[in-house]
């Protein structure tokens, strides 16, 4: 028996975090609302893409600890624990194999290309996965309020320089 009610997500929907993995990896992530997030990835193998409302399935998981998982047009399948009362994170990331033989073809706007990555995901080569399993360290959380399209509207490296010192 838990002491939190696991179907409440108002503490997590609206949460705008920034966070960089163990390995370097520099990414942001905007919980929209129960079912959809959009992101941006400062750095990493697939630097500067970005990607709106994608669907994800979005639990929680402890007091202040939530997990979020989805697949996406290209394939990849992520799923992050996001621990906000220790500011820890984690993620495991699935990539299909010719994500990783070919990250740039992923770096863009996605949401301007959807059938185009459908159809590199449903030319493969799929297998082998190559399994990224990461932690991370939180070092900017802010709310935004649910269904805000301001918080993530363009690709990282049109920035300002000092995000995200700007936005506190
Ligand atoms: C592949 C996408 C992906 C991978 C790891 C992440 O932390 C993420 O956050 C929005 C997205």
């Amino acid at each position: 028996m838990s002491t939190f009610d696991k179907h409440d997500l108002s503490g997590f929907v609206g949460k705008h975090l920034v966070y960089t993995y163990d390995n370097g990896w520099n990414y942001e992530i905007y919980v929209k609302n129960d079912v959809t997030l959009d992101y941006r990835i400062h750095s990493g193998i697939v630097g500067n893409r970005w990607v709106k409302d994608q669907r994800a399935y979005i639990v929680r998981v402890g007091e202040s600890i939530y997990k979020i998982s989805w697949t996406e047009p290209t394939g990849t399948d992520v799923s992050l624990i996001v621990n906000l009362g220790d500011k820890l994170f984690h993620g495991t990331i699935f990539f299909p194999r010719w994500v990783i033989n070919n990250p740039e073809k992923t770096v863009c706007f996605q949401n301007d290309h959807i059938p185009l990555m459908e159809s590199y995901r449903d030319a493969g080569p799929a297998y082998p996965t190559e399994v990224i399993d990461e932690f991370a360290t939180i070092t900017f959380v802010r709310d935004c309020g649910a269904n805000n399209d301001d918080v993530i509207a363009c690709a990282a490296n049109a920035l300002p320089a000092n995000f995200p010192q700007n936005l506190c």
